[in-house]
């Protein structure tokens, strides 16, 4: 499907199914509502899906790996050279999102979409490589818009094809040092909100560092002024590749009916464009926790998404993802496992 199909393919959520599914979770065997943000997850992947009484989902987190020339900057606390070393942890299992996923009982896929190295056949690997990193945003665009939309089209490619494997639930992951940058100039455009307000210390840059970091992004967007209307735009201009994927990935669900359990803040970046690309798909995602990342909390805002956990997490890769999805899997035992008053002769309330 191309990025036109899937825009214009995309559906309302199923909101009259709301309604069965509560009145269901209201017959289980629990005083009214005391399972709080369970039964609004069960009713949330119900009115997704379109199914009343759902299947426990198989998930999968999609793990994007990219570079970034802007990394150049100063703007991490950490070389360059992570993003790749990290791709060959997470095909060993070693990494933390390994170990949550292995927790929750969902499978890890890791896609090179842009890191700046040659992974030569290693197997296990997606190569999906749409150019060996970004260019340095501080300088010249991220990417040119064939690009932009090609990395688009992997992840959109990438969710049809879990779609039609079965896999009813999807969670977002990446890799890339350097890409609390590219995220938070998408959300200083995307939310109107001043880069200073949104622009966090990532993997953990000292007060100077944090300064040149706001420094480069207003920079960057000074001399690139990126179209808000315009989501690609933001995208080639201020972006990065492992974000575009993600973007694609919530397109790609979104027109399966298959709902996207959002990491942290550069999930919530890619979400940000997935959004502006197509306002439907913001009732498709479920955001799994809020990220210790300063900006975070205004794509929340902006997307009208409540997190599920507070851990103070700042990891990235997909491990509060995987955390989210269990947490959306148990919503649905209980929606679907739990005895209802009538079969277990308990007595309802006066
Ligand atoms: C060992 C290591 C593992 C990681 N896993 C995810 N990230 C996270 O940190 C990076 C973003 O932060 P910044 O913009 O400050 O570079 C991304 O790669 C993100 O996934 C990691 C970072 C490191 C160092
Ligand atoms: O919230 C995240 O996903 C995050 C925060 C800091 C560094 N890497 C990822």
């Amino acid at each position: 499907m191309t990025l036109q199909e899937v825009l214009a393919r995309i559906q309302p959520v199923e909101q009259a199914i709301a309604g069965q599914t509560q009145a269901r979770l209201d017959r289980l065997t629990k005083p009214l509502g005391s399972l709080g943000r369970l039964e609004e997850t069960a009713v949330r992947y119900a009115t997704i899906t379109g199914e009343v009484k759902p299947a426990v989902p198989r998930g999968v987190v999609f793990t994007f790996a990219a570079d970034h020339g802007v990394a150049t900057e100063g703007v991490s606390a950490y070389p360059r050279e992570v993003t790749p070393q990290m791709v060959l942890n997470f095909l060993r299992g070693g990494a933390g999102v390994n170990v949550l996923a292995r927790h929750a009982g969902v499978d890890v896929r890791v896609v090179d979409i842009g890191v700046a190295y040659d992974f030569g056949s290693v197997s296990g690997l997606i190569h999906k490589k749409v150019m060996a990193g970004t260019n340095n945003l501080l300088v010249e665009s991220a990417m040119s818009r064939d690009q932009a939309v090609q990395a688009l089209q992997v992840g959109i490619e990438l969710a049809t094809e879990a779609a039609r494997e079965g896999i009813g639930l999807i969670g977002t992951g990446e890799m890339g040092i350097g890409n609390t940058t590219p995220s938070a100039a998408i959300t200083a455009v995307m939310t109107g909100r001043p880069v200073a307000e949104v622009t966090g210390r990532g993997t953990g840059i000292d007060e100077a560092g944090h300064a040149r970091k706001v420094a480069v992004i207003e920079q960057a967007l000074d001399r690139h002024r990126p179209n808000r209307a315009d989501a690609i735009d933001a995208l080639v201009k201020v972006g990065g590749l492992e974000i575009a994927g993600l973007a694609g990935l919530i397109l790609g669900a979104a027109a399966r009916r298959v709902p996207v359990v959002l990491d942290g803040f550069i999930a919530g970046a890619a979400a940000l464009i997935a959004v502006g690309l197509q306002p439907l798909c913001r009732d498709y995602l479920i955001a799994s926790h809020r990220s210790v990342e300063r900006g975070h909390q205004a794509i929340l805002e902006h997307l009208s998404l409540k997190p599920l956990l507070d851990l103070d997490l700042r990891l990235g890769e997909g491990t509060g993802a995987c955390l989210g999805m269990s947490l959306v899997q148990a919503s649905i035992k209980i929606l679907t496992e739990m005895a209802t008053f009538e079969e277990a002769g308990v007595s309802q309330r006066d």
